[in-house]
């Protein structure tokens, strides 16, 4: 049986006006790290406001272990007791020690063990150098890592993360990832995470929802959504697509393909289309090359750094078309 169940679960916040989410249905088990992915407004927070209670469903129903979520109206605490969410907002306390933001959810029945919990929770989210110091004196990351622990200490079944890399460089996003793989690993803590970057996502979920305007578009294994992303939105979402119809090199017309910079190869010989190159930019990896091919913009990853020049003329082979539903 799945952990957590979603069955047509609707909250619309607007008499009238669509908005927040609406006909959700999800199965999520054990041990799953699952991230809603969508452009802001989509209703991802929505969605996990939702699974954590915070708000109850106009219609439809949340199941957690079999048994419905008690929203705020049944509930004085909202939430499951097994389910911590982490929210953007900081609810630390900004003039207190790391250590004791921590250690602060734990009784004090036992303060060997209490103590002893801290450190190793601390040790796990890699933060026992900060112990010392005060909230107001870390950064954005370092007290999202804080607020992780101090959610995590309390051993929940569930963890909720709302845009949990926003405020991280890349060096630190990759720790963090890893962090999060290794509390759904060795925990067993089922995650669900909400990003807009696909990034995170693609590199950690076993199960990718992909929501538009309140309704899930697409969810799956993030490799399987990203190979075969069926509609325009999902293909831009996951790797910048660009999205093709009627131009004389595609293999059918009317219908339209998504194809990844990444597919194209340029070249100044030959090819199966000519194209103007618009403009170049570096880009670490690659550069970003902008090429003109019968009025239409297309980006091409060139991992070569070709010396292209503005204005001048190549040609453009595409290593691969994903037909998407009409
Ligand atoms: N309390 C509220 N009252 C009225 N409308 C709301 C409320 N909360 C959310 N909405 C609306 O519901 C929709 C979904 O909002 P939500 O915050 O879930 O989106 P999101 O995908 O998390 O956005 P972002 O990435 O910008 O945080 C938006 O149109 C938003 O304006």
């Amino acid at each position: 049986m799945s952990l957590i169940q979603l069955k047509n679960v609707s909250k619309n916040f607007v008499e009238g006006i669509a908005s927040g989410v609406s006909g959700i249905s999800l199965e999520v088990s054990e041990g799953e790290i699952v991230t809603i992915l969508g452009e802001s407004g989509s209703g991802k927070t929505t969605l996990l406001k939702l699974i954590y209670g915070y708000l109850i469903p106009q219609s439809g129903e949340v199941l957690y272990k079999g048994e419905k979520i008690k929203g705020p109206s049944e509930k004085l605490i909202p939430g499951h007791d097994e389910m911590k969410m982490v929210t953007q907002e900081v609810t630390l306390n900004l003039y207190a020690r790391v250590f004791d933001n921590i250690a602060s959810q734990l009784s004090n029945t036992d303060l060997q063990a209490k103590s002893q919990l801290t450190l190793q929770t601390m040790e796990f989210l890699r933060i026992e150098h900060l112990a010392e110091k005060k909230i107001v004196e870390l950064s954005g990351g370092e007290q999202q890592r804080v607020a992780i622990a101090r959610a995590v200490i309390t051993e929940p079944k569930v963890l909720l993360l709302d845009e949990p890399f926003s405020q991280i460089d890349s060096i630190l996003k990759r720790q963090l990832r890893d962090d999060i793989e290794r509390l759904a690993k060795f925990l067993k803590i089922t995650v669900i995470m909400v990003s807009h970057d696909p990034t995170d996502g693609l590199a950690l979920s076993d199960q990718l929802l992909i929501v538009k305007k309140g309704k899930i578009v697409r969810q799956g294994h993030p490799r399987n959504l990203y190979l075969h992303p069926q509609k325009a939105y999902v293909a831009s979402l996951l790797g910048k697509a660009n999205l093709l119809k009627n131009l004389s090199f595609l293999p059918k017309q009317e219908t339209e393909f998504a194809v990844y910079p990444h597919q194209i190869k340029l070249s100044y010989t030959s090819g199966s289309a000519e194209a103007i190159v618009k403009s170049t930019h570096f880009s670490g990896a690659f550069q970003e090359v902008e090429v003109v091919v019968e009025s239409k913009i297309i980006l091409v990853h060139d991992p070569e750094f070709t010396p292209f020049v503005n204005g001048e003329k190549v040609f453009l082979d595409v290593l691969h078309y994903e037909e998407l539903e009409q």
